[in-house]
């Protein structure tokens, strides 16, 4: 048989699994479907600009695909009606500073411009984007995707709700839709975006195990062929991923290897032994893959988080993490980051999904500071380090290698 065909094929339609994939319903975020709607209808019923929102909550909790079931039907309901509007999404997963920001910006609203520009001032790279988008005209929504990498670098978060009001544009009213995953985002922010953006501030919590269930079964119901999935699978499903992160994104992945491995199997039933192996195969492909794409520093980087967090030393301050870092360092002969590069470094762990970074107020004394702390379980980062080659060493007696850092 060939390497690409199985025995047997659980699904109905496996497009359905897949991340890009827009489901009709939303179970278990009516009310924030509704929250977000709200900032539009006053601009449906008597033309009032629309609010701006800022979406907030982890990963996989359905922030994204409820802000884009809003803003389809709300062009789609713009469209029936003659109302003048358009919809931008930009995600700024990959850029760091205004400038940046608005180039992807311009990628987005200038159809000939297909590359991020660059040797311009932000200056006249902002006045492009305002005059463009005056161009533009009518009602004008931004949906920004993690806005938390602006970091404190914000402007552009305020310039762009208020340039009607600054007299920067007159055709066009500019509203965003922003969301952000860091929960510490809001405290970084200067107080005037922080008063813009702000308008309507939606949270999403994790999904608790109920939850989790009404998601997979609908989900189940489009997928998977009638009667495939045995039963316990989802109920068990949903337990483990609401113990874990809650997430939406890494419960339907989980059913959907599930599914995949009772294909190999030849099997025409997805039972709980295929959800078992579903769990291992996933756990330790996502950390190893993510491993692999890092840099040896950045792994350093990491080994000295779960260092910290196996002697229980987290969340831990910058500092701390350096001083980790380097005997980590030390102990896989990699030349040492500078103590200046490693906040950066950090964040990046931070767009990995394996650590996270937030920033405290450091009081009347001192000024702020980071905490970080592992955003993946322990022992699985730690398996997924055995795959991992110069950290064999380390991994091979963790504790010992912890001990020694409080003696020295
Ligand atoms: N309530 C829900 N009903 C159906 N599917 C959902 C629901 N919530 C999330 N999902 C699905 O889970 C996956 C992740 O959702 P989404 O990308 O919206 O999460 P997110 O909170 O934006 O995560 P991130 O911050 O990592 O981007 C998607 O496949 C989405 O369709």
């Amino acid at each position: 048989m060939s390497l690409f065909e199985t025995d047997t094929n659980v699904f109905e339609n496996e497009r359905a699994l897949m991340e890009e994939w827009v489901p009709d319903r939303l179970p278990e975020r009516e009310p924030e479907l509704e929250e977000i709607a709200k900032s539009f209808r006053t601009t449906i019923r008597s033309g009032i600009e629309p609010k701006n929102v800022l979406i907030s909550g982890k990963t996989g909790q359905g922030k994204t695909v409820t802000a884009r079931v809003v803003l389809k039907e709300l062009h789609n309901y713009c469209q029936e009606k003659d109302i003048d509007l358009r919809t931008f999404e930009v995600s700024l997963k990959d850029v760091n500073t205004a400038y940046q920001s608005v180039g992807k910006i311009l990628t987005e609203i200038e159809p000939e411009t297909t590359e991020r520009p660059k040797g311009l001032s932000l200056t006249d790279l902002n006045e492009r984007m305002f005059r463009r988008l005056d161009e533009i005209g009518g009602y004008i929504v931004f949906f920004l995707d993690e806005i938390d990498n602006l970091g404190s670098d914000d402007d552009l978060l305020y310039q762009l709700p208020r340039a009607r009001s600054n007299g920067k544009i007159t055709n066009a009213h500019l509203s965003i839709i922003g969301i952000s995953n860091d929960l510490q985002f809001k405290q970084d922010l200067s107080a005037k975006t922080k008063d813009s953006l702000y308008e309507n501030e939606v949270h999403f919590d994790p999904y608790d195990a109920d939850e989790l269930r009404s998601i997979l079964y609908d989900r189940v119901e489009t997928a998977f062929k009638p009667g495939a999935v045995d039963d316990g699978v989802v109920g068990l499903a949903a337990a483990w991923t609401a113990k874990d992160t809650g997430s939406a994104r890494q419960a339907i992945r989980l059913l959907h290897e599930a599914g995949d491995i009772a294909c190999v199997e030849g099997s025409d039933i997805v039972t709980e032994a295929h959800l078992d192996n579903a769990r291992d195969e996933l756990e330790e492909v996502n950390i190893v893959n993510k491993l692999k794409d890092l840099t040896i520093n950045d792994q350093a980087l990491l080994m000295a988080l779960a260092i910290l967090e196996s002697r229980g030393d987290t969340p831990a301050r910058t500092k701390e993490v350096y001083s980790e870092y380097k005997r980590v360092a030390d102990a896989i002969g990699t030349n040492q980051l500078t103590s200046r590069s490693i906040r950066d470094k950090l964040t990046n762990l931070d767009t990995y999904n394996l650590a996270m970074t937030h920033k405290r107020k450091g009081g009347v004394q001192g000024g702020d500071y980071y905490l970080s702390e592992l955003r993946v379980n322990l022992d699985s980062l730690l398996e997924g380090f055995e795959h991992v080659e110069d950290f064999d060493g380390i991994v091979q007696d963790v504790d010992t290698f912890s001990r020694q850092s409080t003696l020295s």
